[in-house]
């Protein structure tokens, strides 16, 4: 079993083209059922602990696989049932169920087990699922002590990740041969549980990833804090925001964070205060500026997001400054930083998934986009696409978005790829929230920041 880290993550079409290429090599597609339901069965032997499995199967490949799962378990002398709604529709799935041997319960009668193996739809799941077929997977996930999907939870959209079912998480999902959309983006994410990924031999590429924590080094000893990155924090008419901000780009290891045009006076003492100037943000030892947080919408503001704009030095572009951008580019690196009501009042309504409306967004502006939410996505005009999946629903919290920003301009001003510092800042963020535990506030994030980068040295 693998873990999403660093995996490619694939359509749908791209899965099957990936199948398609096995099996011209070679492979058939009943010998790929055999790999993954018997891989499935390893693990679900592993997790069931000698505990009956009941395996619910579909009309498609997905319920082929359960039949092979269902048999590999019989074979290794584990108790297991099999219940279905309807005949295979495919030739694998049905020679995979005329090699079961034992009884198939109707699905709406069957009894409950302690291990529900979810083989109903994979990824061929096109429409909303029947209510009766719903209420029975419902009522046997409910009742069972352990629930795993087989490549994904059954009423999902594996593509955008839409819900096309009302069903509660299962406890695991067995990912066959690559991570899928719905693996990580909600509201499907979180109903697959713990996502562990089985190698199917089928070889998979993308440049869609799923986000990974990133490689940093410590400083070298010739090291000064100029060469550390500088941060120029913008501020405005809403000092909080941008101290907060200053002090995340400071504990992510920027080498000097000047907070310019704010008027607050609880900072720590090593955020250096100017008044704000065009001249400041366009001094060339400036690394990164972040612009926005707290920046409001007036004409001052309007007037130093042109000065940033025009500065010449790489952009975080966050907030009230992403209304204010109107569609404007800038020769050098930028990123932006929209949560869903920014993105759409920025783009309009782009179709097809979170992922897919981020490359878009990208490829349309030529800026990093970070796509925020619960499930981040990380898109760069060339294709390149990371999801960060995982933040803690704790970070749904006023602040946290300004202490973002913060992370990504320390990223941006130590210098590298845009793509890789917004990816970076992202995972950095949700590893500081994860440390923070429940229930904090954005002020108390930054200091979880120097332990997430050390987890990263
Ligand atoms: N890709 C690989 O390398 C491998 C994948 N495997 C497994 O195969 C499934 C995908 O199998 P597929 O047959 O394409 O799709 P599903 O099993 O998920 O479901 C398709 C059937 O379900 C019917 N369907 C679709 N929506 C509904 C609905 N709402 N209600 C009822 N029935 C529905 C669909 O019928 P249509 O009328 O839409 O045609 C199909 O009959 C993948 O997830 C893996 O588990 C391989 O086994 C190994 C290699
Ligand atoms: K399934």
């Amino acid at each position: 079993m693998i873990r999403l880290d660093g995996l490619p993550i694939v359509t749908t079409e791209q899965m099957r083209a990936a199948e398609a290429q096995a099996i011209a090599a070679g492979a058939t597609v009943d010998g790929l059922m055999a790999r993954a339901g018997e891989a499935v069965a390893e693990q679900v032997r592993r997790l069931a602990a000698g505990a009956e499995v009941l395996v619910v199967c579909g009309p498609g490949n997905n319920g082929g696989d359960g039949y092979v799962a269902a048999a590999a378990l019989k074979r290794a002398g584990h108790s297991v049932r099999v219940a279905c709604f309807s005949e295979p529709r495919t030739a694998a799935a049905g020679a995979a169920r005329a090699r079961w041997t034992g009884a198939i319960e109707p699905l709406s009668e069957a009894m409950l087990a302690p291990v529900l193996l979810d083989a109903m739809f994979g990824v061929g799941l096109t429409r909303e699922l029947d209510k009766g077929v719903t209420g029975s997977l419902r009522r046997l996930i409910e009742g069972a002590r352990l629930s795993i999907a087989v490549d994904v939870p059954s009423g999902v959209s594996s593509d955008d990740g839409a819900s096309l079912a009302d069903l509660p998480p299962v406890d695991v999902t067995l990912a066959l041969g690559a991570p899928k959309p719905a693996h990580v983006l909600q509201p499907a994410a979180q109903r697959c549980g713990a996502v562990r990924v089985l190698d199917i031999r089928v070889a998979v590429e993308g440049s869609v990833r799923v986000a990974a924590a990133p490689r940093l080094t410590r400083p070298v000893p010739e090291a000064h804090k100029y060469s550390r990155g500088l941060v120029a924090v913008v501020g405005g008419a809403m000092p909080g925001a941008a101290a907060l901000t200053a002090t995340a780009a400071a504990r992510s290891g920027a080498g000097y964070v000047l907070l310019l045009g704010s008027a607050t006076d609880r900072l720590p003492h090593a955020i250096v205060r100017r008044r704000f100037s065009a001249e400041a943000l366009g001094d060339e030892r400036v690394g990164a500026v972040v612009i926005g947080p707290g920046l409001g919408r007036e004409d001052q503001a309007k007037g130093r997001l042109d000065a940033a704009l025009a500065c010449g030095r790489p952009l975080v572009i966050d907030g009230d400054a992403l209304h204010l951008l109107d569609g404007r580019k800038v020769d050098g690196p930028m990123i932006v930083t929209p949560h869903a009501g920014e993105f759409t009042a920025m783009f309009g309504e782009i179709g097809g998934s979170k992922i897919e409306q981020a490359h878009e967004a990208a490829r349309r502006s030529g800026a990093i986009v970070v796509f925020k939410g619960a499930d981040t996505v990380i898109a760069a005009p060339d294709g390149r696409v990371v999801v960060q999946p995982d933040g803690p629903a704790w970070l749904s919290t006023a602040g946290t978005g300004d202490v973002l920003a913060g992370v990504i301009g320390a990223r941006l001003a130590a210098g590298g790829d845009p793509f890789e510092a917004a990816a970076d800042g992202a995972w950095l963020h949700a590893e500081a929230a994860r440390l923070a535990g429940p229930a904090f506030m954005a002020d108390d994030l930054a200091a979880h920041l120097p332990v997430a980068i050390g987890r990263c040295l």
